[in-house]
This record gives C-alpha cells, sequence and structure tokens, in this order.
C-alpha cells in the first residue's frame, strides 16, 4: 500500500513549459527576440537520441527556435571545439547543450570549457559552476534547478531540514548541494566512499538520490515522512522478454511505504530536467539582450 504523496513532475513540468511559453510570446512582442537553443549530439546512443528529439520538440512547443547539430562518433574533439566556437558567435542562439556523455577521444572539460558562458543553459562550464558554489547569479544545472522547484512546492519552508544529497557528480550531486545549502537545509554529501550510507539516509528530512544504481535505495534507508527525490534515470531488463523499463536509484514501492513524498520515475525529475532548459534558454536569452524579467516571471 502506497503511503506517500507522489509528486507529479510531469504535471509540474508541463505547467512549467505553459508559462514559459506564455513569457517567450511576451518577449517576441515586446523585443522582436526569439530564444535559441543548440543541442549538440555526438553519436548515436539510442537514449541520447530520446532526449534530443524531446529536448527539440519541446523547444519548439515553447516557442523557441531548435538547432540540432549531429556530429559520428568518430568526430575529433578540434572539430568539435569548431563547432561549439561557431555557435558561441551566432546571434541567433541563446543556448547551447552539448549532450553528455561523450566518445572517448573527446575531453568534455574541453569541450565544456569552450562554451561562452552566458550560453551555457547547462550550467556546466566553471564559471557558472563558481558562481553557484558561491551564491552569484549565474545558470544553474537544470536537473538540481527542477528538483529545488518540486521540493518547495511540496515542502514549502527549506530552512533547517536536514538533506542528504546521494551522488557527488558536478552535473547533478554537487549543485544540488549547493541549492540546498543555500535554501538554508543542513546538507551531507554522500558517495561511494561514504560508511554506513543506510544510517546517513535515515537522518534525512530530504533525501536527493543521483547515484545512478537502479532501485538501490530501500525502504528501511528512508526517515518516516521525508521527502525523496529520486533523479535515477536506469534502464533495466523488463517482464517480458527483451523489453525494458526505466526505474529510479530508490527501490519506489519499499519508499513510498515510509516516506511522505517521492518522485516517480518516469514522471518525476526527468520532465523536469526539459522544462529547466527552456528556463534557462530564457533565463539567458533576456540577460544577453539586457531585458530585464517580469516581476511575475519564475526565474
Ligand atoms: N532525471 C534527469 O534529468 C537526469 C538523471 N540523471 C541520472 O542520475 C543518476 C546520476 O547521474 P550522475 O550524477 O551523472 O552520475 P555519476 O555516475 O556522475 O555519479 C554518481 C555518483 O554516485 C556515487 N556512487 C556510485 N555508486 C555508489 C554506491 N554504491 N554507493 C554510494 N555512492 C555511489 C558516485 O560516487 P564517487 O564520486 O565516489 O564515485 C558518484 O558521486 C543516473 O542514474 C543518471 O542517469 C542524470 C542527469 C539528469
Ligand atoms: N549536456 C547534458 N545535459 C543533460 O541534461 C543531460 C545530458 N547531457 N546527458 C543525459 C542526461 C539525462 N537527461 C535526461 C533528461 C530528461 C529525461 C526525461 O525526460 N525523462 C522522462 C522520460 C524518459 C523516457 O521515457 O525515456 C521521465 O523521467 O519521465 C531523462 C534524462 C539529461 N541529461
Amino acid at each position: 500500500m502506497t503511503k506517500a504523496r507522489i509528486i507529479d513532475g510531469k504535471g509540474f513540468a508541463l505547467d512549467l513549459r505553459t508559462r514559459i511559453a506564455a513569457q517567450v510570446a511576451a518577449l517576441k512582442e515586446s523585443h522582436g527576440v526569439e530564444p535559441g537553443l543548440a543541442v549538440v549530439l555526438v553519436g548515436n546512443d539510442p537514449a541520447s537520441q530520446v532526449y534530443v528529439r524531446n529536448k527539440g520538440q519541446a523547444t519548439l512547443a515553447a516557442g523557441m527556435q531548435s538547432f540540432e547539430h549531429k556530429l559520428p562518433d568518430t568526430v575529433d574533439q578540434a572539430t568539435l571545439v569548431a563547432l561549439v566556437e561557431r555557435l558561441n558567435r551566432d546571434p541567433a542562439v541563446n543556448g547551447i547543450l552539448v549532450q553528455l556523455p561523450l566518445p572517448r577521444q573527446i575531453d568534455p572539460a574541453v569541450v565544456i570549457a569552450t562554451i561562452d558562458p552566458a550560453k551555457d543553459v547547462d550550467g556546466f562550464h566553471v564559471e557558472n559552476a563558481g558562481r553557484l558554489a558561491l551564491g552569484l547569479p549565474g545558470l544553474v544545472p537544470c536537473t538540481p534547478l527542477g528538483c529545488m522547484m518540486l521540493l518547495r512546492d511540496t515542502v514549502g519552508d527549506l530552512r533547517g531540514l536536514r538533506a542528504l544529497v546521494l551522488g557527488r557528480s558536478g552535473i547533478v550531486g554537487k549543485p544540488m548541494a549547493s541549492l540546498l545549502l543555500a535554501a538554508d537545509c543542513t546538507v551531507t554529501v554522500a558517495h561511494s566512499r561514504t560508511r554506513d550510507l543506510a544510517a546517513e539516509c535515515r537522518r534525512a528530512d530530504i533525501l536527493v538520490a543521483a547515484v545512478g544504481r537502479p532501485e538501490m535505495v530501500r525502504g528501511d534507508w528512508i526517515k518516516p515522512g521525508a521527502t525523496v527525490i529520486d533523479v535515477g534515470i536506469n534502464r533495466v531488463a523488463g517482464a517480458a522478454e527483451g523489453k525494458t523499463r526505466l526505474v529510479g536509484d530508490v527501490d519506489f514501492a519499499g519508499a513510498a511505504e515510509v516516506a511522505g513524498a517521492i518522485t516517480p520515475v518516469p514522471g518525476g525529475v526527468g520532465p523536469m530536467t526539459i522544462a529547466c532548459l527552456l528556463l534557462n534558454t530564457l533565463t539567458a536569452t533576456r540577460r544577453q539582450n539586457g531585458i530585464a524579467a517580469p516581476d511575475d516571471a519564475e526565474a
């Protein structure tokens, strides 16, 4: 029997995208500016292709321009860097996303460092990462930004709550910890060297799992009534032969018995990532054009 409230990330994301679309339309009307997002996909990893397609559709649906660049997985680093430099100079491009992971011959740090920080809608550039760590304005990584929106909507006041972030990647775990700290949570970051992970998790009022291990977080690791945000996207074998299904990093059925609220996979954090990518593209476009956000804007 499920006890926890199921957090509707998909519904929240749809709503957010509707508000973004209205602001894009207003921006075109008032300033004649149309936000443009360039997505660069290297190779033909099927999962990445699905994300890129979904992002492209969502971009167009929000009234923004979408530019897709597909490169073969044999491409050399210099060619990819040259493409990013061209996108940096292109005035129609307000946001640049280079889909990760990249093939072995390419150093992701070099490519990310090439992106103009003002167009870095993933928030992965050291300048944006440093700004977030110092509490300065910048572009915030989409997945943690989306998690914070769901948390504020679910919990309300986060001040003083104990938060546990499981995972310390530069894409999810570290920026998530910075945002929770900025919201006055007491933050612990756990990783593969953490001792007695279950006990650390059990102390948390807010548990964010971004570990990439299918259903690793068990129901008895959860503090009763806690809010659980499951970032994990893991494809595992399904019930039927040859079929796969998506699961998170949390054992949903077990956790839902104990938690106060929990995000599902799919339909939780994933759709928020895409909505926040559009939000960051809108924010980047405004800043590049020196246009202030309206008072009622989301960000
Ligand atoms: N919903 C969305 O929009 C998105 C979902 N994701 C998903 O989120 C998950 C995490 O992604 P990402 O941050 O990129 O992953 P990474 O692989 O970069 O990082 C995983 C982190 O988990 C830690 N870890 C791994 N195994 C264990 C373990 N057994 N016990 C404790 N800690 C462990 C690692 O620790 P250490 O540092 O010590 O190695 C590392 O810090 C994945 O499932 C990914 O698919 C990612 C991005 C967006
Ligand atoms: N530079 C870069 N930026 C990223 O943000 C980035 C990336 N590289 N590489 C891959 C990861 C993963 N990621 C997801 C985005 C949306 C869903 C999503 O929409 N998921 C849906 C459905 C997914 C499905 O059904 O296949 C859901 O969870 O409900 C998932 C995962 C962004 N990533």
